[in-house]
């Protein structure tokens, strides 16, 4: 009797009152899912996979000096930019984030964050290692979710099986690996993309997605540099 009345007195103090219509009807805020991992672990895979299944998100499409693969659209997958159009953009100040990644350039462009934010969807991006933890200062209520292989052996052959990298540069990308692989702790949730298996995949990432959307508590309030440009200020 006497822990019912004080679990009843704890209620009072930490849970503001509401009634079941209310909370039932919740607005929930919509998310900005950050994914990363390893070159070849399956991101763009996945997100591909998921407009497929016509999930409803904002990518944000993320700009890069290197030239298009085949059958990557300019404005789809990326803005493909020269390296001198990509050097302007850094001295004005354009991207929220760049960083050489496997020696190009890559960044978001402030710009595709506003188009972000103004859709109201849930916002997905794809970063490398550095972009995530770049993101992590600048978007520390954002969900971080580390995609990985389920072996060396799976990412090595899914990189050749590609067929879009020089065997140096598939060499750079497999390099890299063992210090992305140190940084898995600081991501939210780990997804691992086994070979054949991308749907189970895709089914993980919807449902860190779910359960992110039925938090009591949202992440922290978003705040500063979800702001406007530099340009604009
Ligand atoms: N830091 C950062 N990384 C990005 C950005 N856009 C894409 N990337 C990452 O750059 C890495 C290389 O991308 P890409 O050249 O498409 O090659 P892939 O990793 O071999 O598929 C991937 O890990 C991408 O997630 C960005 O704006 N900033
Ligand atoms: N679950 C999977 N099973 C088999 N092949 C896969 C799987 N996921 C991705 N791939 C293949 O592996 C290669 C690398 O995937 P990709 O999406 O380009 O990775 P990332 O964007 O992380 O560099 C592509 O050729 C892709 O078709």
């Amino acid at each position: 009797m006497s822990k019912r009345k004080g679990a009843e007195t704890m209620e009072t103090v930490f849970s503001p009152a509401v009634t079941l219509e209310g909370l039932a009807q919740r607005p929930t805020q919509p998310l900005v899912v950050v994914i990363s991992g390893p070159s070849g672990a399956g991101k763009d895979s996945l997100i591909r996979r998921m407009k497929e299944l016509q999930v409803p998100f904002h990518f944000v499409v993320t700009a890069t000096s290197r030239p298009p693969r085949p059958g990557e659209v300019d404005g789809v997958d990326y803005h493909f930019l020269s390296r001198e159009r990509f050097e302007a953009g850094i001295r004005a100040g354009e991207f929220l984030e760049y960083a050489v990644v496997y020696g190009d350039y890559k960044g978001i462009p402030r710009w595709e964050i506003e188009n972000a934010l103004a859709s109201g969807k849930d916002v997905i991006l794809r970063v490398d290692v550095q972009g995530a933890a770049t993101l992590r200062r600048l978007i520390p209520e954002a969900v971080f979710i580390f995609v990985i292989p389920s072996s060396r052996e799976e990412l090595i052959e899914r990189l050749r099986a590609r067929g879009t990298e020089s065997p140096e540069s598939i060499a750079r990308r497999l390099q890299a690996v063992e210090e992305e692989l140190k940084h898995w702790a600081e991501f939210d949730y780990v997804v691992v993309n086994r070979n054949q298996h991308l749907d189970e995949a895709v089914a993980d990432i919807l449902a860190i997605i779910r359960a992110e959307h039925r938090r009591a508590h949202p992440r922290a309030a978003r705040r500063e540099p979800m702001s406007p440009p530099p340009s604009s200020r």
